[in-house]
Parts: structure tokens; sequence; C-alpha cells
């Protein structure tokens, strides 16, 4: 068997390996109704996920009547962080075929890493409570190096690498967020078409844009 093209594969987290707009949504709902605002619905909070609860939160208030003054932006921003919180795994799961997937990549040697734009305890908390935390060499949030380098910017895949010891990177995601990145960083994006998406999957930009999990290993093999 010919050598694995990777050494590491980078995976957002939201929309990627895990489906969590069931728990997203109503800690958005719930800021929502905080502001006086209607409730949004599931579709249209999965189009507002992949830029950070805050900027998640901006966009929904934007679609239900528009922006409010900062300091109640700053509370509604902390109501919806403590309900999600208090909430992060209650229907939040890896997509199916994800750990078969993750546990093929390991055998052929790669180190795993998650790139997330989700802050780091967040990300650090949900995936610790759904059991994933040893499979993972690395694990960045958004706010890790400080929110303006999150994705788009290549920084948080420049740093994962570098902690992963070095060697070639794909990244793996489902947001113009997550491709942009890795166009920024000059390395391949395998895009899921089943993520939460700001424009059509088709137009995200992606090497490759696949449908289940188990046409990751296959796709990354082929480059
Ligand atoms: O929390 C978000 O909006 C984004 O998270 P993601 O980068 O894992 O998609
Ligand atoms: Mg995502």
């Amino acid at each position: 068997m010919s050598e694995f093209p990777f050494r590491i594969v980078g995976f957002d987290l939201d929309g990627t390996l895990v489906d969590s707009a069931l728990d997203l949504a109503p800690a958005v709902n719930h800021a929502l109704l905080a502001a006086g605002r209607d409730a949004v619905s599931l579709e249209t909070t999965r189009s507002l996920i992949g830029g950070g609860a805050r900027r998640m939160l901006e966009r929904a208030l934007e679609v239900t009547g528009g922006p409010v003054e900062a300091p109640h932006f700053e509370d509604l921003h902390a109501a919806l962080l403590e309900h999600y919180t208090a909430n992060i795994a209650a229907n939040t799961r890896p997509y199916e075929g994800c750990l078969d997937a993750l546990d093929i990549l390991a055998g052929h040697g790669c180190q795993l890493a998650v790139v997330t734009n989700k802050a780091e305890d967040l990300a650090r908390k949900l995936i610790e409570e759904l059991g994933l935390t040893s499979r993972f060499a690395s694990i960045m949030g958004g706010d890790t190096l400080g929110r303006e380098r999150a994705k788009p910017a290549p920084d948080m895949i420049h740093e994962t690498i570098a902690r992963c010891g070095g060697g070639h990177f794909a990244m793996v995601g489902d947001s113009t967020f997550d491709v942009k990145a890795a166009k920024n960083a000059s390395v391949p994006a395998v895009a899921f078409s089943f993520g939460y998406h700001d424009v059509p999957p088709e137009e995200l930009g992606a090497d490759v844009l696949i449908h289940h999990f188990n046409e990751l290993v296959p796709a990354l093999a082929r480059f």
C-alpha cells in the first residue's frame, strides 16, 4: 500500500465532526427571546453557524430586526453562552461514520486535530462530553490565537501543523471559513455537503466536496 498523503488532518467541529445545530438553535433563541425578538428556525440557525457564537448572534439579530446597542449585545451574548454551555451535548452527536473515519485515519498514522471557530473552552467541553478528547493531538478554538486570527485567517492551520510536529496537512470543513482558511494556508480543503452552509456547498470552492463520512478517507487518499 502506498503511503497515505497526509500526516495531519484538521477538522472543523460544528457541522463537520458533530451535528450541533440542535443545541445551538435553542441557545440562539434563548438570547433572541431575551431581546424581545421572534425565534428563528433550525434551518436559519444552521446558516448562521461557522464564525463563532458572537457572529452567530449578530446575524440572528440582523435577521430578526437589526442590531442592538453594544452593552445589550454583551448581555445577550452572555445569555446565549450560558444556555449553550449548560446544554452543550444534550443533542449534539458525531455525524454517522465520523468515528470510523477517525479510526481509519489514525490507523494510517495521521494525527487528528480540531480547528474550530468555536471558543476553545466550549470546543474542549463538547469534545470531552462526547468522549472524543483522546482522539485529537491538537484542539484550537476561534479565540486561541485571538479572534482576528480565527478562520478564515490561515494562522490556526499553521499553528496546528506546528503543534503536530509538521507534515502534510488537509483541512476538512463545511463552511467558507474552513475553505478560505485552507486556501490562505495553501493546504487542500475537503468540504462536507451535509454541514452548515453560508453559501451552497458547490460554491464553497473546496478541492473535493463529499456527502458522507465514508467518502472521506478515499477522498484524502486520492490527493
Ligand atoms: O461555532 C461556530 O459558529 C463555528 O464552529 P466551527 O468552526 O466548528 O464550524
Ligand atoms: Mg463548521
